[in-house]
């Protein structure tokens, strides 16, 4: 049994059967990939899992509990957290401000944007972001701007802020996107330290396949809306469905 069960789950919109019939069973403490062709179903599918849509039929289980009819601020509470394509951190604030708001919010279960003064003289949560920013290798940048730093380190910042909430699953949406190739290298290596440093299960929709092969370790390929294979990496690097379905002659 997986930490993350999702049963028979269908979704139409109007006429187009977005999802039909996923399974998906995300093991504890294990990365798991969803790749799949443009339109396959990946983000209705994640969408599904942060109660961002209800499907029309199927479950969605996170550590035996369903998620569906929650609201995305009570889904997050249960544990998920979730990174989208577009860095969403406060670009006017300091990098600093920014890992503190998590952290505040976790200890008062809220967080108010003029409650930042207030957080900012309490040393308990100035140190613990400090020590956060330290871990990202981001402690000389604390006093920039966020909206000032690289792509990458955008993103670097953004994750810590999902790890700052302690969240057992860690569910990412294309994180390297529009990114150079240095910037995805500095993602894949941040997330793999993730991986070593925590108990933390991480679900990853990407299209970059040097990504999804550097961290996966089960890839779950989606087809038009129904999973067409799930296995290890290798298996799917190799299998003929897959390459025909989506890898093509790069596979
Ligand atoms: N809100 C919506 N209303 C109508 N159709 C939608 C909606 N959201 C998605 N779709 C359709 O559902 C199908 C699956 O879309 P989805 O975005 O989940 O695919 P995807 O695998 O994430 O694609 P991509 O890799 O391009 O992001 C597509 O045909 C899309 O046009």
């Amino acid at each position: 049994m997986g930490i993350l069960e999702v049963k028979n789950v269908n979704k139409r919109f109007g006429g187009l059967q977005a999802l039909g019939d996923v399974n998906l069973s995300v093991a504890e403490n294990t990365c798991h990939a969803i790749i799949g062709p443009n339109g396959a179903g990946k983000s209705t599918l994640l969408n599904c899992l942060i109660g961002k849509l209800i499907p029309d039929t199927g479950s969605v289980m996170f550590d035996g509990q369903s998620v569906l009819g929650r609201k995305p601020y009570q889904i997050n509470q249960m544990g998920i957290s979730r990174v989208f394509q577009t860095p969403e951190i406060f670009g006017d604030l300091s990098v600093l401000e920014n890992m503190m708001i998590p952290i505040f919010a976790r200890r008062d279960g809220a967080f108010r944007m003029h409650a930042l003064g207030q957080a900012t003289r309490e040393k308990d949560i100035v140190e613990q972001a400090e020590d956060m920013l330290e871990s990202l290798n981001l402690a000389d940048a604390r006093h920039d701007h966020a909206a000032a730093m690289s792509r990458g380190n955008k993103r670097r910042l953004e994750i810590g802020m999902c790890l700052a909430q302690n969240p057992r699953l860690l569910l990412l949406d294309e994180p390297t996107a529009g990114m150079a190739r240095a910037d995805t290298n500095n993602t894949i290596d941040l997330l793999k330290q993730i991986k070593d440093e925590r108990d933390i299960t991480i679900c990853i929709i990407e299209h970059d396949m040097h990504v999804v092969f550097s961290l996966a370790e089960r890839i779950t390929v989606l087809a038009q809306g129904t999973p067409l294979v799930e296995d290890t990496p290798d298996k799917i690097k190799g299998h003929p469905k897959v390459r025909e379905a989506y890898l093509g002659e790069s596979a």
